[in-house]
């Protein structure tokens, strides 16, 4: 399912988070959204899941209105927000149980499918919540998002907080679900490493704008990616993942300044 977001602009009181965004995410692709810290990354996801209402412009999946129709976009969106809690007192296969409930899901053997696309053992999936590490937590929110077979995937800062394994582990993770689905995953990230590896189009934003949007190997070798809008075609290929120099398309976008102090990889970027 392709998104698409449209002269998008939405404030909270003095502060503009969002300032005529305008971004298309062709349908199938694994879409990287790069930013620094205020960018308006989360709230522009918050919008794309109609958690959010845009004061301005529109936002569509697969060409249904996310304001208008918010309800039939959630049923087919996957969204992990940065923080996700889970009730202690439940195991791993417990809370999925309830989040099946809640969403009125009818079927209980997607539960272990779920636990075992994330990786979590049967045994880990008895285990309460409150002794699963920061990485097994991830893992179960992602079984969560991935309970109702969702066409899109969208991942807020998914990897922030874990150690390398865990990231490792989480990147093979995506990895797996973007080769075997056809889903459009969207996530959020610092790390542009991370954004190489696993996307094949990215966006940067910043002040609440795109400033560069394309094919990752495009942006990476310096190509003008074009128009955010309309992208580079419908259909994304998976082949080919970006190998360049993401930090300098970044610099490039956002200017120097910006750029300095802004941590996008395990170090500072220099100026
Ligand atoms: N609920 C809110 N109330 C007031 N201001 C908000 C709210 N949500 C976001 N903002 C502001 O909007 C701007 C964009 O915030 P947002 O959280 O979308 O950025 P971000 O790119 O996700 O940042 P980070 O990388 O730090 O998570 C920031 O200036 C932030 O302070």
């Amino acid at each position: 399912m392709r998104i698409d977001a449209t002269d998008v602009r939405k404030t909270y009181g003095d502060v503009t988070a969002l300032d005529g965004l305008s971004l298309s995410v062709p349908s199938g692709s694994t879409f990287g959204i790069i930013g620094t810290n205020g960018a308006g990354k989360s709230t522009l996801f918050r919008l794309l899941v109609g958690h959010d209402r845009p004061d301005a412009g529109t936002v569509s999946v697969g060409g249904t209105d996310v304001t208008e129709d918010g309800r039939r976009v959630r049923r087919r969106v996957g969204y992990l927000p940065e923080h996700v809690g889970f009730p202690d007192g439940l195991t791993g296969r417990e809370a999925l149980g309830v989040h099946r409930a809640i969403r009125g899901l009818p079927k209980d053997e997607r539960i272990a499918e779920a636990i075992e696309r994330v990786g979590l053992t049967a045994d880990e999936a008895d285990r309460r919540v409150s002794g699963y590490s920061n990485g097994m937590q991830r893992r179960l929110g992602l079984a969560t998002v991935l309970l109702p077979d969702p066409d899109v995937l969208v991942l807020d800062e998914p990897t922030a907080g874990l150690d390398p394994r865990g990231v490792d582990e989480f990147h093979a993770i995506v990895e797996d679900i973007t080769a075997e689905t056809d889903a459009t995953v969207v996530f959020c990230s610092h790390v542009l490493p991370e954004v190489e590896r696993l996307c094949d189009r990215a966006a940067v934003l910043h002040d609440g704008r795109v400033r560069a949007a394309g094919p990752v190997d495009e942006l990476a070798a310096g190509a003008d990616a074009g128009d955010p809008e309309t992208g580079h075609g419908e259909t994304a290929s998976r082949s080919g993942r970006g190998r360049g120099d993401l930090r300098a398309a970044f610099r490039r976008a956002i200017g120097d300044d910006a750029a300095r102090g802004a941590r996008t990889d395990t170090e500072e970027v220099a100026p």
